[in-house]
């Protein structure tokens, strides 16, 4: 069942004189439980499609679904209310507040959940502290925390709201690879273990072969789409091999069965 579909969906922007199609007629479905990389170039539009689904920015043109409500003509209170409760967002940069300690910036997105006490609230924190594996650091400020660190609990903040989308812009690029895997992994277990959506934009390789699905855009319109869910049975290495049977293969590059 899908948990996001885009309808011809346009957005533009106007710069001065200028429209900029940012854009251009993308129609997709993204089946809950998905675990999916958008890639493409600088300036494709990755960032604009994941702000439309977040509903941080509305389309031009086009009708947008979440969680099968038509978020077209809703006010900004109502998709500010939609978005507190059913995406939780992932930044390059882990925009973690640093007054706060790891776990107040967990709580912060709880507090506009006035139904739940503070009980209840300081229990989801240590809860998703603890999934992550930051329990020990749960008064530590951001700039105590290495980078890997830092992005767990930006990880942990996304899920505190039990959001049904966690939409991660470029969640590996300020890492080194070996953390950077590590939180992959990290993300992937827990699409693995509660079915949340997973929806990055990416440039990254890694984060596109851990991908069950992989969309990739060029100014602003959808150029190819790869793998559905028969293909997460399956390595991207076994993809590779099975696209790239050894004879055809031979003389192609490494990198020839993927997209980058
Ligand atoms: N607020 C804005 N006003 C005007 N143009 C914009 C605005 N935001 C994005 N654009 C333009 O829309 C296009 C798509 O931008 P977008 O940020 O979505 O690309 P991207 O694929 O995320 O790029 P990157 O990988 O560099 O982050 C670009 O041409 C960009 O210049």
């Amino acid at each position: 069942m899908s948990i996001v579909r885009l309808e011809h969906v346009f957005k533009e922007y106007t710069l001065g004189e200028q429209q900029v199609c940012a854009l251009n007629d993308i129609s997709l479905s993204i089946e809950d439980g998905s675990f999916m990389a958008i890639a493409g170039p600088s300036g494709s539009g990755k960032s604009t499609l994941l702000n439309l689904i977040g509903c941080i920015d509305t389309p031009s043109l086009g009708k947008i679904f979440i969680d099968h409500q038509d978020i077209s003509g809703r006010t900004p209170d109502e998709l500010s209310d939609l978005r507190a409760r059913a995406i939780g967002f992932i930044f390059q940069t882990f925009n973690l507040f640093p007054v706060l300690s790891a776990a107040e910036n967990v709580e912060y997105p709880l507090l506009q959940f006035k139904e739940l006490s503070v009980t209840e609230r300081r229990s989801r924190v240590s809860k998703y502290l603890a999934i992550v594996g930051l329990s020990r650091f749960a008064r530590h400020r951001p700039n105590q925390l290495s980078g890997g660190q830092r992005q767990r609990v930006a990880i942990a903040r996304a899920l505190a709201t039990q959001p049904k989308i966690v939409l991660a812009d470029e969640p590996t690029a300020n890492l080194d690879h070996k953390t950077g895997e590590g939180i992959l992994q990290l993300m992937k277990d827990i699409n693995g273990s509660f079915r949340t959506t997973f929806i990055f934009s990416t440039h990254d390789r890694r984060v596109m072969e851990m991908a069950n699905r992989l969309v990739r855009i060029e100014d602003g319109q959808i150029v190819r789409h790869e793998a559905e869910e028969q293909e997460t049975s399956l390595s991207a290495k076994q993809r590779r091999e099975r696209d790239n049977p050894p004879d055809r293969a031979a003389g192609q590059s490494e990198t020839d069965g993927t997209q980058t």
